[in-house]
């Protein structure tokens, strides 16, 4: 597990008894007694949250909640009426952090070939020589869409959409991928794809992932951290001190039983009668 250290703090040890500096890597973004809303309304209020380097994080919760407007001020597209942001401009500033939406709001007359649209995912990047090719070739492959290339994005099936859409964000080579309930309205086949390029995104190139879903079977199974969502405030942190049989029940309004498992690992008990 990698630790955090405060915003403010260096990065590295003096002592010959501390841990490796890699393990004191600053939060990629921290928001402290952060406040949220639109207008006159509020929406998140007290939001205290760290996100390091390689976890794995899942957003759950009711709809309307806030899960979205949180992504929102990660993003910096929405400013805090209180408290303090911190995004870290190693991965920031530089263009590391790639947002998959819930849905794309794009005009469909538009004759958009998947190569095409996925290239789009590189504006403000700069490539030189064969580079794009190379990014769109590899991210064609990781999503399993190279045959499609030049198929008219419009009339991809929902999972192959929802696949172009995570190539979108993948062509820029992100080092955090937020993502926005990519499973929501798949099959059970087409959502194991797109979980399966997140979980390899995460093990084998440490990107760190922020993943909207409210399907407790994939926290239980892929998240090393969990931020629960009800009535304006977030409880958030490594994934057994969050998920449990009292913050589910309170956050969802049902019961639901969980235990964990030899490593300490939850899980939520099947509901069979
Ligand atoms: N641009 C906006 N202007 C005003 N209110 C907004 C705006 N965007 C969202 N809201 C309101 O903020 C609240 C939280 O919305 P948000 O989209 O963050 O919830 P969510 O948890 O992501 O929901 P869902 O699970 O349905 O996607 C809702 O009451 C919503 O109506």
């Amino acid at each position: 597990m990698i630790a955090t250290v405060p915003a403010d703090e260096s990065r590295g040890a003096t002592d010959g008894e501390s841990p490796p500096a890699a393990l004191f890597t600053k939060p990629i973004v921290e928001l402290m007694s952060v406040d949220l809303g639109y207008a006159s309304a509020s929406v998140l209020t007290e939001v205290e949250i760290s996100i390091g380097e390689g976890q794995f994080w899942c957003f759950l919760g009711p709809n309307g909640e806030g899960k979205t407007t949180l992504i929102k001020a990660i993003l910096g597209a929405l400013s805090p009426r209180r408290g303090r942001i911190f995004r870290n401009p190693e991965v920031f500033a530089r263009g590391r952090v790639s947002y998959v939406p819930q849905r794309l709001e794009l005009n469909p007359v538009l004759p958009t070939s998947v190569r095409e649209f996925i290239l789009t995912g590189l504006a403000g990047v700069r490539t030189h020589g064969n580079q794009r090719q190379s990014r769109l070739d590899r991210v064609l492959e990781i999503v399993g869409l190279g045959a499609s290339r030049h198929q008219n994005y419009w009339t991809l099936s929902g999972g192959q959409k929802q696949r172009a859409l995570l190539a979108r964000a993948l062509i820029r080579d992100p080092q955090v991928l937020i993502v926005d309930e990519p499973t929501a309205g798949l099959d059970l086949a087409a959502a194991a794809a797109v979980l399966r390029v997140l979980a390899d995104m995460h093990a084998t190139y440490n990107v760190t992932i922020v993943f909207v879903t409210h399907d407790l079977a994939i926290v239980t199974r892929h998240a090393t951290h969990a931020a629960l969502f009800k009535g304006g405030a977030v409880r958030s942190g490594e994934l057994a001190d969050v998920i449990t049989e009292e913050a589910l029940g309170h956050t969802f309004g049902v019961p639901v039983p969980v235990r964990c498992d030899e490593d300490g690992r939850p899980q939520i008990q099947a509901a069979c009668s």
